[in-house]
């Protein structure tokens, strides 16, 4: 991979991104300079996404720091190359050099207003208010102005990050500029990848304006902590190519613990994600009254029948089922239902990894999170969504409101790799190496979608033993997989067209 390239794969809090600046400043690097390079490339795109013969007219937002002074420099050049071009600065007081920019666009002659009413007959608004130095929430007419102007329908293009966010919880603070596009500048933040903040964020880019990447790799430590999955890494993590003298125990042996009566789907969703992995042999542990059903819907898996319950619950596992080390990996939990205690229980005490999901998740949070795991001599990934995750971990106060935090956080008081699901997932290993899926889509909020996941990380996690990547990373890249073959579907299909089982047949086309 180039080595810029690499930087898009990079994730860096506020601080990590204040301390590189300083990194550069300390270098030599004029000020000025710096923002000099970074507006010009925004004012570039900006001319790219809104072409002077579509758009005219473009009001500018100024704040009081060096968005500001970025804003004012993407002003001054859009007049520049003739756009009608108009700023609204509620602000007395501005930072020296965001002032010497402001002093230069009234020298050209461009007009300032008063009110943001004023802005209202613009094609286009670049908010240029605050970046990633906004301390304390909107408050006053500021924030009365920024619901204002979200409630017109101008494209609206923020600098950096829109004006209102947190940049690294992605929080709103009072209140927020809802975005058409977003340009991030430099390095990708946090705040892109929080779910609270995709309303407002649009379309985000990031502009690369020449970071040293010696100033970069001196500040954040290796391994890079938060890392974004993108295609070219995905892929070299998957078990690609097979070796050529492989047979079907070395490419692994998943065991998936499944279905009771009441959600017997989940069983068979679950069962074609891992298919899908690819993974050498499939065992598939049932309520023995689905076994027939099993058969027909997955006739490649062993499908081991296990006593039922009177509620239509896996009562206990058959010596099979329980012979854990004939698998490489076990996943539990799709469709088990809260009954399954015993089964859970049982499970928790193989020796090989673990994958627990869905209501094993639930009966894990009862058995007590941390203190069960803690007695686990092998990996466990938990792939909780949001309402699991607060049963998980209930001493996590509002996980939603910093997603990228709380999972690092439960990972590290569990010893567990956790994957938080959601529009952005995000999967933590116990010693805060994080990663994030860039992309998905909402196609995917419909029942069964996580079963489809589940089989898919256990199929993954199974093959690892030809590739011996860390499992987070594979169970990162099986959540990348996933979101990919529901673009893809959904594309294809509209977002209303990705059903689990239309998901799981997409999982092979994506190459
Ligand atoms: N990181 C980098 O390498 C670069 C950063 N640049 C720009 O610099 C920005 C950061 O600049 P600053 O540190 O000046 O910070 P900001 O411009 O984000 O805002 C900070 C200013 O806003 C004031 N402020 C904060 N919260 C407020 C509130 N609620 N109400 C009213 N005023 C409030 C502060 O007192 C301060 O004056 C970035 O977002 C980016 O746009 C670029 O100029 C060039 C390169
Ligand atoms: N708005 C969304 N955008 C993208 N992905 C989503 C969205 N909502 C849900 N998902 C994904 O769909 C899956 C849902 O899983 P889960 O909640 O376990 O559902 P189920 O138990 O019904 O299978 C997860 O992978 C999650 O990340
Ligand atoms: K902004």
């Amino acid at each position: 991979m180039e080595p810029r390239q690499e930087l898009n794969s990079i994730v860096v809090t506020t601080e990590q991104m204040a301390n590189i600046e300083g990194k550069i400043f300390a270098g030599g690097m004029p000020v000025a300079a710096l923002m000099e390079k970074a507006a010009l490339l925004t004012s570039q795109r900006i001319q790219q996404l809104y072409p002077l013969h579509t758009v005219d007219k473009v009001g500018v937002l100024v704040g009081p720091g060096h968005n500001g002074g970025d804003a004012l420099v993407i002003a001054r050049e859009l007049h520049l190359q003739g756009y009608d071009v108009c700023v609204y600065c509620p602000f007395t007081k501005l930072k020296e050099l965001t002032q010497q920019h402001a002093n230069y666009a009234h020298s050209l002659g461009i007009p300032y207003h008063n009110d943001l009413e004023s802005l209202n007959h613009c094609q286009l608004i670049i908010d240029g208010l605050f970046g990633f130095g906004l301390k304390r929430p909107l408050s006053g007419n500021l924030a009365i102005d920024v619901d204002r102007l979200n409630q017109w329908s101008i494209p609206v293009v923020s600098v950096d990050i829109p004006s209102g966010l947190h940049t690294d919880t992605g929080e709103v603070l009072g209140t927020a500029v809802k975005a058409t596009h977003s340009l991030c500048l430099g390095l990708w933040k946090p705040v892109y990848f929080q779910d609270q903040a995709l309303a407002y964020t649009g379309i985000a880019e990031k502009i690369d304006f020449g970071i040293p990447l010696k100033d970069i790799f001196s500040t954040i430590p290796q391994p890079i902590p938060l890392q974004l999955l993108h295609k070219t890494l995905a892929l070299g993590f998957l078990p690609l190519p097979r070796p050529q003298l492989t047979h079907k125990y070395q490419q692994g042996h998943l065991l998936l613990i499944a279905g009771s009566h009441r959600y017997a789907g989940a069983s068979i969703l679950s069962s074609n994600g891992a298919k899908a992995s690819g993974v050498g042999m499939l065992s598939v542990a049932v309520p023995e009254s689905l076994k027939p059903l099993l058969v027909g819907k997955i006739p490649d898996g062993l499908v081991i029948d296990c006593p039922v319950s009177e509620k239509g619950v896996i009562a206990s596992l058959p010596p099979l089922a329980t012979d854990f080390a004939s698998y490489d990996i076990i996943a539990c939990g799709p469709g088990l239902t809260r009954e399954a205690t015993e089964v859970v229980t049982r499970v928790l005490e193989a020796k090989c990894p673990l994958v627990l999901d869905a209501d094993a998740l639930n009966i894990l949070a009862q058995l007590g999170t941390v203190n069960r795991l803690s007695k686990r001599q092998n990996a466990t990934v938990l792939t909780p969504h949001l309402g699991e995750f607060k049963r998980l971990f209930p001493d996590i106060h509002n996980p939603e409101k910093d997603r990228i935090s709380a999972t690092k956080q439960a990972a590290s008081q569990s010893g567990a790799i956790i994957l938080l699901k959601g529009a952005r997932t995000i999967i933590a290993n116990p010693q805060g190496k994080i990663w994030i899926i860039p992309e998905s889509t909402p196609a995917l909020a419909r029942g069964g979608s996580g079963d489809v996941l589940t089989g898919l990380i256990g199929g993954l996690l199974a093959q690892n033993k030809t590739t011996n990547h860390t499992l987070e990373a594979m169970v990162a890249t099986a959540a990348w997989w996933h979101a990919q073959a529901a673009i893809l579907a959904a594309k294809e299909r509209s977002e209303l067209g990705v059903d689990a089982g239309t998901l799981s047949q997409y999982l092979h086309t994506i190459f």
